[in-house]
């Protein structure tokens, strides 16, 4: 009793984590202790210790004692005998080290639950290898027992009794998927990694092939054409020779009347006059021909002239040709895939794969079956109509289109063609024809259109589109190829042209579509390094399969909980951040004397920009909008201003903004909204008011969904058909991107100034100064600019530090309050006045 309370005091003096501390070295060493019985076990130990008497223990001759080679002598000797000979062998090392696991956990006062998993995995780890090297020793002898020890080796021999030659396909399995679950909790992942790693080790082969295939091909060209330039300069030589021989054998034949007869015989010398003359004669033949082949020619806008003309119909007095676009020559199967094989080689930065051609799905017939009945149908309502107004028409051309056919309508000279539009609801009776679309007059044309809708339309397969000449070939920066046009022509442009893109289209109309045609072409063009998409989506759901690709193409906020903004407050931050990002572009710009930033990257890429200041390789930003409708609703001008700044400011910087709602009101699109966005398209939307709110104009409200779209780019106005790209088809793209490896640091947009701690004010602005502080001060009047990321620069310092220097600035009166995505207004003029106000801060402090 007096001893226990004794031993109490003695440890009631100590606080809980010494003692804590204690405990956890004393398990440590009990761990160690036996952990070293074990590694230095002597199975000869055990026999010597049992002839032992405990007299001998305790004799001054230690003789038979210093026999014992354990390192921890007798009682070692039975602990390894023990844990080695009747446990596991020496797998049971793995208990000691358990031991010390949780001593060390009761060391640093850590929760010892997790020990718990390392625990099971060391013992079942332990029991399985002890087993497997058992069932060895059971069979083959291979092994010494001392590895398995005799429960190994019993459970080996039970295992083997009840299931044969089994038992060691069962221990095999149990130690392969014990292994996988300890590099990798995620099986499934894991056979992705693998199922990804053969496919690299493919395509490395593969593409050693198609190098050693490539080089054996040039030495075989090399040789051809050393061939053929040695049998050139034999025949050369053997000309040369011949001409030699017969000059003298005709010099000796006739001397005296050389002179004429040679005139003769070699073609007169011809004055540089007589060669301009001939040209000139064959370049006016040429042009001549070139006319008339002109003239044989429709005399319409390119695009119609590709039409090819399929029929003809005369059976009343008005004509009407059929025409179908022949559509853009296709690229070879694997002709993408290979260009862009090429193109992430030029990165070596990072093992990129693009997507290959093959995820797409191909079109299951090739073109549109062109309905004559139709057409004919068509004409003849569309005559009777307007006959029955006195209108009278000379000839029609029918385009047939993806989606519509056009109409082209010549009417005879005294029509007013402005007439014809006004029976336009008429013929939509007539044709009962949903969407209808009448053009009096075809922009620049004298002919009026009318497009009707097909019977039975045509789906452009986003396959169709990238695989064709025109795509591939593309020297874009960034491509998007949104359909086929009514002459079947795949209509692309350059995102970095538009600049920026505004779309709007009811909902079901094909927006989402839309947007996923544009990333689909840019992924396949674009390579990570050149391109990050920022992708904002109040619905949630329609960009969500985006978020595979996160690693490669998605730029955010640093430490975004998710990759795909959603939340009202997020996205406002982020296009602020995208702001900031813009401005610290321009400063890079400035900075590098380029205007652009295809000039910047050239330069970068070419290493005449310093990565010590701040340089960097620059990649285009396209910021997704899905849904502006949305944000407006909530934040209002908090969103529209960034955007707005966005849209006038950053194309030459490559950000560029695409922008969809599906209510087109004014308090949406609003007008700065629209001022800034000059490229608009317009899916099908439920009045004219909304047309004219997206276009300027009516005729959207006239298109008849699913992909049905309207482009505008300023100027004329081009119906396409936009091309579709299937959730599977997008899910497969973004799973064969996904599941590379990526970036391992993700592309973050600039941090925000907080502006609580910015703005307000700190109670003592001398408080822990900066030692950069005066350096600091005469860099931003200097160049008259209060910006972090100026500071970031030029004193070669973290973005945290240059802001928290910003603040003090602050404080001292050196730069204004902050602005936003603009740089603070930097208060003193030069340095002269900066070091009377430096003099009086350092007074100030005494
Ligand atoms: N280009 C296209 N070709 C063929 N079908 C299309 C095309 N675009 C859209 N569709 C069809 O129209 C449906 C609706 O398209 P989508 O989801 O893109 O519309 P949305 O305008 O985004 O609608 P919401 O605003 O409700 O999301 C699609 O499921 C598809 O079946």
């Amino acid at each position: 009793m007096a001893k226990s309370s004794k031993s109490g005091g003695f440890l009631g003096g100590l606080s809980e984590s010494r003692k804590m501390e204690i405990l956890g070295i004393l398990v440590m060493a009990v761990g160690g202790l036996i952990g070293f019985s074990i590694v230095t076990y002597n199975p000869s130990d055990y026999t010597l210790i049992q002839s032992l008497s405990t007299d001998s223990l305790f004799a001054l001759d230690q003789g038979p004692v210093l026999r014992i080679q354990n390192g921890l002598g007798v009682i070692g000797a039975y602990l390894a005998h023990f844990f080695v000979h009747l446990l596991f062998g020496y797998m049971s090392i793995i208990i000691p080290l358990i031991i010390i696991g949780y001593g060390w956990l009761i060391f640093r006062n850590r929760d010892i639950s997790l020990m718990l998993w390392p625990t099971a995995y060391g013992i079942w780890g332990m029991v399985l290898l002890s087993t497997i090297l058992g069932w060895v020793n059971t069979n083959y002898e291979w092994v010494e027992s001392v590895w398995n020890g005799s429960a190994g080796f019993y459970i080996a021999r039970v295992l083997q009794n009840i299931t044969g030659i089994g038992s060691i396909i069962i221990l095999s399995v149990l130690l392969l998927t014990t292994l996988l679950a300890l590099l990798d909790r995620d099986l499934q992942h894991t056979v992705e990694r693998v199922k990804d790693w053969i496919a690299n080790v493919k395509q490395s082969y593969a593409d050693w092939k198609e190098r050693r295939r490539q080089k054996k091909e040039e030495k075989r060209k090399r040789k051809q054409q050393e061939a053929e330039q040695k049998e050139i300069e034999k025949q050369r030589q053997a000309e040369q020779q011949m001409r030699e021989k017969s000059q003298t054998k005709e010099k000796q034949r006739a001397k005296p009347q050389t002179k004429t007869e040679s005139e003769e015989e070699e073609p007169e010398p011809r004055s540089i006059d007589d060669i301009v003359e001939e040209s000139q004669k064959r370049d006016r033949e040429r042009m001549r021909q070139e006319k008339e082949e002109v003239k044989s020619l429709d005399q319409r806008p390119r695009a119609d002239i590709e039409k090819k003309k399929i029929a003809e119909d005369e059976e009343d007095d008005v004509d009407i040709s059929v025409y179908v676009g022949e559509g853009d020559e296709q690229a070879g199967e694997k002709e993408l895939d290979k260009q862009n094989k090429d193109k992430a080689k030029e990165v070596p930065k990072v093992r990129y794969k693009f997507p290959t051609i093959d995820l797409l799905d191909s079109p299951p017939n090739e073109g549109n079956d062109v309905d004559l009945d139709e057409i004919k149908e068509n004409k003849r309502i569309i005559l009777d109509k307007l006959k029955r107004h006195n209108i009278e028409i000379r000839s029609i051309n029918a385009i047939v289109g993806p989606t519509v056919t056009l109409y082209e309508l010549d009417p005879a000279p005294d029509v007013k063609i402005s007439k014809i539009e006004s029976y336009a609801n008429d013929l939509k009776m007539a044709t009962a024809a949903k969407g209808l679309r009448i053009m009096a007059p075809i922009p620049g044309r004298s002919a009026v259109g009318i497009e009707v809708p097909n019977g039975s339309r045509e789906t452009v397969f986003i396959k169709s589109v990238l695989n064709t000449k025109k795509f591939v070939e593309s020297d874009f920066e960034l491509p998007v190829a949104f359909g086929k046009t009514i002459e079947n022509e795949v209509f692309m442009v350059d995102l970095t042209k538009m600049p920026h893109l505004l779309i709007a289209g009811a909902t079901g109309s094909g927006k989402t579509v839309g947007i996923n045609t544009i990333i689909t072409c840019l992924l396949y063009k674009c390579h990570p390094d050149d391109l990050k998409f920022v992708m904002i989506d109040p619905k949630k759901i329609e960009l969500s399969l985006f978020q595979k690709i996160e690693k490669h193409f998605l730029a955010t906020l640093p430490g975004a909980e998710e990759p795909i903004i959603t939340d009202t407050s997020a996205a406002k931050e982020t296009l602020e951040s995208l702001t900031k990002e813009m401005d610290e572009r321009y400063d890079l710009l400035k900075d590098g004397m380029v205007r652009d930033i295809r000039a910047y990257n050239e330069k970068f890429d070419n290493g005449e920009l310093d990565e010590e200041e701040g340089h960097r390789h620059l990649p285009y930003i396209v910021v997704l909008i899905d849904e502006l409708a949305d944000l407006m609703m909530t934040a209002g001008k908090d969103i529209e201003e960034p955007i707005a700044r966005l849209a006038q400011l950053a194309r030459a910087v490559g950000i560029h903004l695409v922008v969809a709602t599906q209510r087109p009101s004014v308090n949406v699109v609003t007008g700065t909204i629209k001022a800034n966005f000059p490229a608009r398209i317009a899916y099908q939307v439920a009045s004219k008011v909304d047309s004219r709110t997206i276009l300027d104009t009516g005729g959207a409200d006239q298109l008849i969904g699913r992909g049905d779209m309207l482009f505008t780019n300023g100027g004329g106005m081009t119906r396409i058909q936009n091309a579709f790209v299937s959730t599977e088809e997008v899910e497969s793209i973004t799973d064969f991107i996904g599941n590379q490896r990526g970036y391992n640091n993700k592309y973050e947009l600039p941090v925000l100034e907080d502006e609580t701690s910015s703005s307000g004010d700190i109670p003592d602005p001398l408080e822990d100064i900066d030692e950069l502080f005066e350096a600091a001060a005469k860099v931003i009047v200097l160049h008259q600019q209060g910006s972090v990321s100026l500071l970031q620069r030029k004193l070669k310092i973290g973005y945290n530090r240059a802001g928290r220097i910003v603040d003090q600035l602050y404080n001292a009166g050196i730069v204004g309050p902050y602005q936003g995505s603009t740089a603070r207004d930097v208060l003193v003029d030069d340095e002269e006045e900066l070091e009377e106000l430096l003099d009086d801060l350092e007074e100030f402090e005494r």
